[in-house]
Parts: C-alpha cells; sequence; structure tokens
C-alpha cells in the first residue's frame, strides 16, 4: 500500500529518503515554532532555509529529493515562491534570450525571485491591476509606477524581507495607448547590502491566521515611484516590445500570461492530499487510542473509532486523502504534456488543462480545509490542543482555498470551459475530461437501474451515476443560458447553478480517475481489493452528500439514493479493520506529523502530559503577572455588587 500511495517503490524509497534525513537534523526541530515571536520565528526560517539549500547541494540531491526535502521540512518560505512562480514564469513567458540570462542566476540563486501579480485592490481579476509599465522610447526602458494606494502590490511571498527580484504584472502602456497586463522582471533589492533599491516601498503586510505557520513567510508589500528597468525585461514570448515602441503579439495565445497559475495550481492538487492524509492520519491513529462509553463487567471502555458516527465523518476522508493522491498524481501527467506542448507550440489542450487545474485546485482544497477542521473535531477537545498538531496546520492550510485563485472564481473558469464545449456540441466532439457530454442522449435518457444495495458496488453504475449528473447540470445550466439574450449577464444570473454543475464536473474527474487507477496500476491484488472498498467509499459518500443533485436531475430515484447509503454503511465495516494500515501507508512519520495524538507508537497520554509541562508558562509556578495584577485583587476586598 505505501508503493501504492507512493506511485513507485522508487518514489516511496526517496521519499522515506528525505523523511528521515530532515526527522534525524535537529536544526528542523519545529515543535518549539508556535512558541516563537515574529522575528525569531522568521530568522529561524531564514536559518533552515540557508542549511537546506547547503545540503542540497553538498548532498548534490536531485530535483525531486530538493523537493521532499521541503516538503518535510514542512516551513512555508520564501523558496517557494522562487522556485515554484519566479523561475517556472521565466521559463513559460521568457524569451530564450532572457531564459539564457536569467535563468542560470536564479537556478543557482545568484538572485531570489517572487511572483507580484495581486495588488490591494485586486487579486482575482488580474485584468483589473493597476500598477503601470509605460515605455520610455528616449531611454528605451520602461518605467515602473503605482499611481494609486489600491495599486499596491500586496501579498507576495518573500518580497517583504528577502527576495531581491519579482516578476511584477503591470499595465503596459505605450503613447498613451494600454495594451493589456504583461509581466516584467524588476530587480528589487541591492545584491550587495539587500537595502531596497531607490524609488521602492517594502514591507511586510502583518501577521496572519494561526501563528507558527505562515508568519515563516514574509508576505509583502511593493509600491513603484517611477521606478525604470530596461525594455528587455519585459517577459516578451507572448507579446514583444521593439526600441521603436511597436507591440506586437506573436502567434502564441495571450493566456500562456496565465501558464505560472496552471503550474502552481497543478502543484496544490497534488499536495492536497500530503495536507489531508496527515490530518487524517492523526484523527484516526488517535480514534482508535480514545475510548468513550460502552464498559461492561468494568472492561475497557469502547474506541471512539468503532462508533458508526466517527466512522461515517471519519472513513470518507481517509477516502478523500487516497483519491486526491491518485488524481494529483493525474493531473500531473495531463501538466507534463501540456508543458511538452506548449514549449513546441501547440497550445489545443491548454483550455482543457486550465479547466482541470482550476477546478480541482477548487474542489481539493475546499474538501481538504474542511477535511482537516472536521478531523480536529474528530478528536474531541485535545484536538484544540497546538501539540495535536491540528490548529498549526488548518492555519497553514485554509489560504490555498484563496490563493492562486479564490475557489468560487475557479469554478466559474470551469463553467465558462463547460459552458463553451456544451454550446460547440453540433460540431466538436468534446475529447479528454468533457468527452462524456459527447454522450449527452443516453445520459440524459438512461436512469440509473440499481436494484439492491450490492449493485452499487458496480464501477460502471458508479460512473454513469456521476456522468449522468454532471451531464444533467451542465445541459441545464446551458439551456437556461440560451434564454438570456445577454450570455453574460445569463452567466452572472446563473452564476450559483454554475458552480454547482462545475463541481459535479470536478466530482466525477476525481471518481473516474479513482476507478481508473484501479483497472490499471495497482501491485498486488490485497492492496486493490482494499482500495477498492475506499474508492467506492468516496464515490458512495459524495453520492450521500450531494443527493440533492442525484434526485432533482431525475437519475436516481428516493430509494436508490438510500440503497447507496445503505451500502455505504455496510463499507465502513470493511474500511475498519485496515484503518490504521491506511494511515501507515502514507508514512508520515513523527516528525513531520508533529502531532502528540498522532504519534505511531500510540503513547498519547503520558505524551500529551509530558507535552503540557513544556509551556512556557510552567517555566515557574509563580509567574509574571501574579504578584502585580492578581494579588492586589485578592487583597482589595473590592466588590462590584450593589449589596
Ligand atoms: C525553510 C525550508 C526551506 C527549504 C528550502 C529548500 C530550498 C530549495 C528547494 C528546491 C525545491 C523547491 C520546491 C518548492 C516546493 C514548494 C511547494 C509549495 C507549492 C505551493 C506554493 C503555493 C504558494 C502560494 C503562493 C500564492 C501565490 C499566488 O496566489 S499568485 C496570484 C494568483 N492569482 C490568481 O490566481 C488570480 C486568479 N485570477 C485569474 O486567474 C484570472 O484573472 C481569471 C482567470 C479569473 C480571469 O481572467 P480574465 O479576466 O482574463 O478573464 P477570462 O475569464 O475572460 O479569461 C480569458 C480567457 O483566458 C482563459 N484562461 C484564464 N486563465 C487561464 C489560465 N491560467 N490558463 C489558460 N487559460 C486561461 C479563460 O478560460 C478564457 O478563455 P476563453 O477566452 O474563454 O477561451
Ligand atoms: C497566504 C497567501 C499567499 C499569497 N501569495 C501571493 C503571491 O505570492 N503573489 C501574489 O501575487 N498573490 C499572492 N496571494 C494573493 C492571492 O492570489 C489572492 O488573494 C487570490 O487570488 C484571491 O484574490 P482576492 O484576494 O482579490 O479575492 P477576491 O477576489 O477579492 O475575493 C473576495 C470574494 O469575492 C468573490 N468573488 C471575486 N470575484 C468574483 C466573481 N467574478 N464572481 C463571483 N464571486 C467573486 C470571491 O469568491 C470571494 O468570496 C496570496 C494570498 C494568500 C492568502
Amino acid at each position: 500500500m505505501k508503493v501504492a500511495w507512493a506511485g513507485s517503490r522508487e518514489a516511496f524509497q526517496v521519499s522515506d529518503r528525505m523523511a528521515k534525513l530532515v526527522a534525524n537534523d535537529p536544526v528542523f526541530e519545529k515543535f518549539s515554532k508556535p512558541m516563537l515571536g515574529r522575528k525569531e520565528l522568521f530568522k529561524n526560517t531564514l536559518r533552515k532555509a540557508a542549511y537546506a539549500w547547503k545540503l542540497i547541494n553538498d548532498l548534490r540531491l536531485t530535483e525531486e529529493e530538493a523537493k521532499w526535502l521541503r516538503h518535510y521540512i514542512d516551513e512555508p518560505n520564501y523558496t517557494d515562491l522562487h522556485w515554484e512562480m519566479f523561475v517556472p514564469a521565466i521559463e513559460g513567458q521568457g524569451t530564450k534570450e532572457q531564459k539564457k540570462k536569467w535563468l542560470p542566476l536564479a537556478q543557482t540563486m545568484q538572485i531570489i525571485g517572487t511572483y507580484a501579480q495581486t495588488e490591494l485592490g485586486h487579486g482575482s481579476n488580474v485584468q483589473g491591476l493597476e500598477t503601470t509599465a509605460t515605455f520610455d522610447r528616449q531611454t528605451d526602458e520602461f518605467v515602473m509606477h503605482s499611481p494609486t494606494l489600491t495599486s499596491s502590490k500586496w501579498w507576495p511571498g518573500g518580497m517583504a524581507k528577502v527576495a531581491t527580484h519579482a516578476i511584477v504584472y503591470a499595465r503596459l502602456i505605450i503613447d498613451g495607448l494600454f495594451h493589456g497586463v504583461h509581466g516584467f522582471i524588476v530587480q528589487l533589492r541591492s545584491l550587495e547590502d539587500h537595502s531596497p533599491l531607490p524609488g521602492l516601498t517594502l514591507g511586510d503586510i502583518g501577521m496572519k491566521f494561526g501563528h507558527g505557520t505562515y508568519n515563516t513567510m514574509d508576505n509583502g508589500v511593493l509600491r513603484f515611484d517611477h521606478v525604470r528597468i530596461p525594455r528587455n525585461q519585459m517577459l516578451m514570448r507572448v507579446s514583444q516590445v521593439t526600441k521603436e515602441g511597436k507591440y506586437a503579439q506573436s502567434d502564441v495565445p495571450r493566456q500562456l500570461l496565465y501558464g505560472t497559475m496552471v503550474s502552481v495550481r497543478q502543484t496544490i492538487v497534488a499536495d492536497a492530499s500530503k495536507a489531508l492524509s496527515r490530518a487524517v492520519c492523526i484523527a484516526t491513529r488517535y480514534s482508535v487510542v480514545r475510548r468513550q462509553f460502552g464498559s461492561r463487567n468494568g472492561g475497557p471502555e469502547t474506541q471512539v473509532i468503532d462508533y458508526k458516527t466517527q466512522q461515517s465523518r471519519l472513513f470518507p476522508l481517509l477516502a478523500s486523502a487516497y483519491a486526491f493522491r491518485f488524481v494529483g498524481e493525474w493531473l500531473k501527467s495531463l501538466y507534463i504534456d501540456v508543458k511538452q506542448r506548449l514549449e513546441a507550440n501547440d497550445f489545443s489542450t491548454l483550455p482543457e488543462t486550465h479547466a482541470c487545474t482550476a477546478g480541482l485546485k477548487a474542489l481539493t482544497t475546499a474538501a481538504t480545509a474542511d477535511g482537516i477542521e472536521e478531523c480536529r473535531k474528530l478528536c474531541g477537545g485535545h484536538g484544540y490542543l497546538i501539540s495535536s498538531g491540528l490548529p498549526e496546520l488548518f492555519a497553514f492550510y485554509v489560504p490555498a482555498c484563496s490563493y492562486e485563485g479564490e475557489n468560487v472564481v475557479m469554478m466559474l473558469q470551469v463553467a465558462r470551459f463547460l459552458v463553451k464545449t456544451v454550446s460547440n456540441l453540433g460540431y466538436k466532439q468534446p475529447v479528454g475530461t468533457a468527452a462524456y457530454l459527447g454522450r449527452v442522449t443516453p445520459l440524459l435518457q438512461n436512469n440509473c437501474a440499481v436494484q439492491t444495495a450490492e449493485d452499487w458496488l458496480n464501477p460502471d453504475a458508479i460512473l454513469e451515476a456521476f456522468e449522468a449528473r454532471a451531464a444533467r447540470m451542465v445541459i441545464g445550466c446551458g439551456e437556461r443560458l440560451a434564454m438570456f439574450e445577454n450570455p453574460e449577464e445569463g452567466f452572472a444570473e446563473l452564476s450559483i447553478d454554475l458552480v454547482e454543475a462545475s463541481l459535479a464536473h470536478c466530482q466525477l474527474i476525481t471518481v473516474s480517475v479513482f476507478i481508473q487507477k484501479l483497472n490499471h496500476e495497482i501491485p498486488g491484488n490485497g492492496v486493490k481489493r482494499s482500495l477498492e472498498v475506499l474508492c467506492y467509499v468516496y464515490a458512495l459518500f459524495l453520492l450521500h452528500k450531494h443527493q440533492g443533485d442525484f434526485l432533482a436531475t431525475g437519475y436516481l430515484t428516493p430509494k436508490q439514493a438510500s440503497l447507496a447509503n445503505e451500502q455505504l454503511r455496510t463499507l465502513y465495516s470493511k474500511v475498519r479493520p485496515n484503518a490504521i494500515a491506511f494511515v501507515d501507508s502514507f508514512n508520515h512519520m513523527d516528525h513531520y506529523l508533529c502531532s502528540v495524538l498522532g504519534r505511531y507508537d500510540g503513547n498519547v497520554y503520558p505524551k500529551l502530559y509530558e507535552a503540557a509541562w513544556k509551556d512556557p508558562l510552567n517555566d515557574s509556578d509563580i509567574v509574571d503577572g501574579i504578584q502585580q495584577y492578581v494579588q492586589p485583587i485578592l487583597k482589595q476586598k473590592l466588590h462590584y455588587a450593589k449589596l
């Protein structure tokens, strides 16, 4: 199962080696992070990043190993933006000459970059950005300027204190004419003494949700006061500006300007299963240790994992972790394919890839954020302790629902893709993840054939149910949209239904990828049979949760919906004996989990007790403030009530 989770034996070995490297190195200790003040926390992260970079070079780690190392160090930091956004932006949007100049500097970290797109006034609406880049023909330069307060760049990670360079997205203006938003490479700080360059105002945007997690990152604010950069620092693969000030667009589509976001959204989907599996591992192990009620004749109480209600909240999350792992793997291969095509100027699969990355990013991050919180509740009161590992994990994870495309905004992008696909049905056969929309007639006409609870244990029945639900919702939206004279007005009016249809489409993708995975790639029959159980749990849990859709579209009868739920209950009993094996297969070490409740050895209570005594308040019996503020109250004999 560990191999199935990792993807291959080699992948397992690499990640396992890196997990141990990090866990055994005291520099990467992280239990005390929540106790540190902001400055100490930040400095500590800088120290870890420098040490990690040295390790990567000294040990000559491969790119894959370096990524796992970063993963297990488990600390958001400036190198994330550098490697995941700055470098890919140059790779995807730079010309050959620009790549030749900038990539070697970035890849050796002689410069450190960030991705400065979002502004105080605009994040989702990229076309609404206000920062300007005005071409000056006399000097062959662009003048970067922040004309309003709301045009201040706001959020870029690593920008406040570390980055020396940024890809800045700004409106291009030539001779007073606006040519849309483009990316520019801008130096922010001196490479000698790290001070901000003249004309720039740079700072940190302030503390974020949680304590020891995202505050390790210096998210920044940046303002330009007529800062000049050479013309050749505009990323010019998509459009070019000549020294005469002529604007030209190559045959590369404009959408490529958004290419870096496609790349990171893919990474975010691949990472969702890491965060969800971590929370599920903690909640599952603790649910086996924790006992409440049900003691007979002085015997032990019931393990809380044996309560059906606990199972019905926990096991769908366990199954979702596996589903997200597999869909992340699948999306990665789709992305690798599109990347190769883009390099060869083949843009045919970009719209579908954009829809998949946007939609799956929204689906997996929303479910993971909610899932982590559910795991906290599954651990009862102890889940609220920092030492459970869950509050910090939640605080670290929730911004994923907003960054890299706010989730609802992303689902609306999927809706645009689906509406376009449906409106082209007469003359263009849909392919890939939308291929089912090419079979609308049977999907609209045939209804579910399930007659018994066992009939639901059939991948074809499951797949058809999800296809029919998505097709009916998408086609329904298409028909209602056609009634509007103005399609944009119709889209806005129907946007709630469109988001629901997009979710149905994305759930269909995750379910069908899980089924495909079982059909082709699982080593060993025992592993395959166990994963089949999880696959059914995932699909039937979604069916139960969204049964309103399945019923409203007329594909299922209430009886068939209740048979699905009956089967789901039976499946929980099949998951139970393997629950611990399923979570052990994630191969999360105690260091990575950073949780007293999720310990591998199950030694929860003594360690929980021990952890409490490490709190700084327990350094002494009488702490600072007691003499000054509590003792006087005790001694004054004042009273509030008018007696
Ligand atoms: C201490 C430890 C140290 C360890 C040290 C180790 C050292 C070294 C280690 C080495 C290895 C390191 C590895 C690091 C691993 C890190 C792992 C971390 C990963 C996660 C990183 C997360 C970081 C998060 C940071 C966050 C960043 C950001 O948020 S950046 C900003 C993101 N912003 C957005 O997403 C904005 C959202 N808005 C939009 O995308 C768009 O504006 C819009 C799509 C919503 C609307 O666009 P527009 O106005 O143009 O409107 P249209 O709807 O009309 O669209 C036009 C057409 O374009 C199509 N389209 C839109 N988007 C895309 C697209 N992206 N791609 C392709 N096409 C697109 C759209 O469909 C329309 O098409 P049609 O015209 O309809 O055909
Ligand atoms: C931790 C973190 C790190 C970040 N790092 C970076 C970074 O490195 N670089 C960078 O450039 N940016 C970064 N960002 C910014 C991030 O990309 C934006 O916050 C994100 O894209 C969301 O945009 P917004 O804040 O404008 O949200 P808004 O769009 O203002 O969202 C507010 C609400 O409006 C709704 N809404 C918006 N538009 C529509 C619409 N068309 N239809 C219906 N509803 C709509 C949304 O659903 C949401 O409910 C980061 C953000 C965070 C939280």
